[in-house]
């Protein structure tokens, strides 16, 4: 996941994009960048860090204009870099910049075509470098110079048709306006909504409508599998179908953790998606452990609350907050480095004693993903004195790897991967584990929206919803996305040469 904005406004949009990707801060944590564009110029800040340390007052001074393109990276391709940070830039045609939340499986063949083919240079490993790439030369067959929202539509089905995985996407071109594109699966969520001032009315494309709620926008809706949404820089806006086939499988994950719980994406409430979550999970526990002899329920934060306190409430236990967090501390999962996510596990969370002393606990997560988190947390709870500790998961076991957006490329850094309950169970240390079944977590999301029929659920299954997801692809991406792998490069990666950063 990462964090796109795109914005046509009438009155200067820097601070307003600058809010909306705090807002969206925890979908990326490694990058941050601001582009925007006035008489027909493009002005853009990008750099490594969060949205507070990469924007100073002089940058912020200088990204002038209307319009503007945001994004939080949390890097699925490539390198985490200051070079891979978003928005990406192209000349060719007109000047348009993009931010893509999601990650393309068929990077490798479309960069050979780009070359081959269309005689385009890449000159990162970012896979959102090429679809921009692609849109650009789509878009550039339209041989007309003033452009019009049909020959934007026409390049967004083309994009569609030479481009697999998940991909939310809004860019900026220049002289012209905005566009936003979400795939035809609708595998990461985007939004957009419009905002109604004295001058005229304001248009945001956000990946949560979190982001629009925080500047006063009122959301229109998500932006349908497969569709484009084209505003211009004087505020007309189009929205068109542009695939073919479009099915909508919506990640499971983001309502798992990803999201915010205070967004809505597909017409579900986030929030109310976890609230049952914990029901049904209590539920399993009541049917399959009728005698428990839990004493009190204690969350792990932050995500997981909303599923635990239902959880509490559905078994009739106290709840508790036993573990409180360093506010200051970003989310663990999504930093780059196993050494790092380790690290700020014991610094970000700190039990208090009183809550575990002699008590039975049942300790409630969202997801166990790498184990990182489950191992230190069950320790810590038993250095506070528990009597026993018990582990529930609000989601079930994570044991594939995820190649649309969420960086778990390789199956032997999850701690389920090729093992059973029991054995997971033994490998955090608990005293019992106990996971959402996998009907109850799509129940849990459905209920919100009875006519998603189906869910990218590969990290739970194996099962990818892209035809391209070989054996081979997933031993490649293993190869070179490990963790290892990633240190390696980060080592050899470190002095970047920028070509278009304007910093
Ligand atoms: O098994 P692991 O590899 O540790 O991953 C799972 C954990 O990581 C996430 O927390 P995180 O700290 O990222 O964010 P949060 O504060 O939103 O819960 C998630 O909520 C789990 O707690
Ligand atoms: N998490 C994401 O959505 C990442 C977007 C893109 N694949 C990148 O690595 O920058
Ligand atoms: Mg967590």
């Amino acid at each position: 996941m990462c964090g796109i904005v795109g914005m046509v406004s009438t009155s200067p949009v820097n601070q307003d994009i600058y809010d909306a990707l705090t807002v969206l801060q925890h979908r990326g944590q490694d990058a941050a960048g601001i582009v925007t564009t006035e008489n027909g110029r493009l002005y853009l800040r990008k750099e490594n860090g969060l949205v507070r340390d990469v924007f100073r007052t002089d940058h912020m001074l200088r990204l002038v204009g209307n319009a503007g393109v945001g994004h939080v990276r949390y890097p699925t391709a490539g390198v985490d870099s200051s070079a891979e940070a978003q928005p990406f830039y192209v000349n060719t045609p007109y000047g348009i910049c993009l931010s893509h939340n999601g990650n393309l499986t068929n990077a490798e063949t479309l960069a050979k075509e780009l070359y081959r083919s269309d005689r385009r240079h890449l000159n990162t490993d970012s896979d959102t470098e090429i679809l921009l790439n692609v849109f650009a030369h789509e878009l550039m067959l339209s041989e007309r110079l003033e452009l019009a929202p049909d020959d934007i539509f026409k390049a967004v089905s083309a994009v569609h048709r030479r481009c697999r995985g998940g991909y939310a996407a809004t860019a900026l071109i220049t002289g012209y306006g905005l566009v936003g594109f979400r795939d035809p699966n609708g595998i990461r969520p985007v939004v957009y909504g419009k905002r109604v001032t004295e001058d005229g009315t304001d248009y945001m494309i956000a990946s949560e409508s979190v982001a629009l709620d925080a500047l006063g926008f009122e959301r229109i809706g998500d932006i349908e599998p497969g569709e484009a949404v084209v505003i211009t820089l004087d505020g007309q806006i189009q929205v068109q179908q542009c695939a073919d086939n479009p099915v909508h499988s919506p990640c499971i994950f983001e309502y798992v953790y990803l999201a915010r719980p205070d967004s809505v994406i597909d017409n579900v409430y986030v929030y109310k998606a976890r609230l049952r979550m914990g029901t049904f999970l209590a539920e399993k526990i009541q049917r399959e452990w009728p005698d428990h002899d839990i004493d009190v329920v204690i969350p792990i934060p932050s995500t997981s609350r909303t599923a635990a306190v239902e959880l509490a409430n559905q078994l009739d236990v106290k709840y508790r907050e036993g573990f409180i967090k360093n506010r200051y501390i970003g989310r663990t999962f999504i930093m780059p480095g196993q050494q790092q996510r380790v690290k700020s596990v014991r610094k970000k969370l700190n039990p208090i004693d009183l809550e575990f002393a002699g008590k039975n606990v049942l300790l409630v997560d969202d997801s166990i993903v790498r184990g990182t988190t489950s191992r230190q947390i069950i320790d810590m709870a038993r250095d506070a004195g528990a009597n026993k500790v018990y582990f529930a998961s609000a989601a079930p076991p994570v044991r594939y790897p995820n190649v649309y957006g969420i960086d778990m490329p390789s199956a032997s850094e999850l701690v389920a991967h090729g093992h059973s309950d029991e054995e997971i169970c033994s490998v955090i240390g608990a005293d019992r584990l106990i996971y959402q079944d996998l009907a109850d977590l799509k129940r849990a999301v459905g209920l919100g929206n009875e006519a998603i029929q189906e869910y990218e659920d590969s990290v739970f299954t194996g099962r990818y919803i892209t035809p391209d997801v070989s054996p081979e692809y997933l031993q490649a991406l293993e190869t070179s996305r490990s963790d290892e792998n990633k240190e390696e490069r980060r080592r050899k990666d470190n002095a970047v040469l920028e070509i278009h950063n304007d910093s």
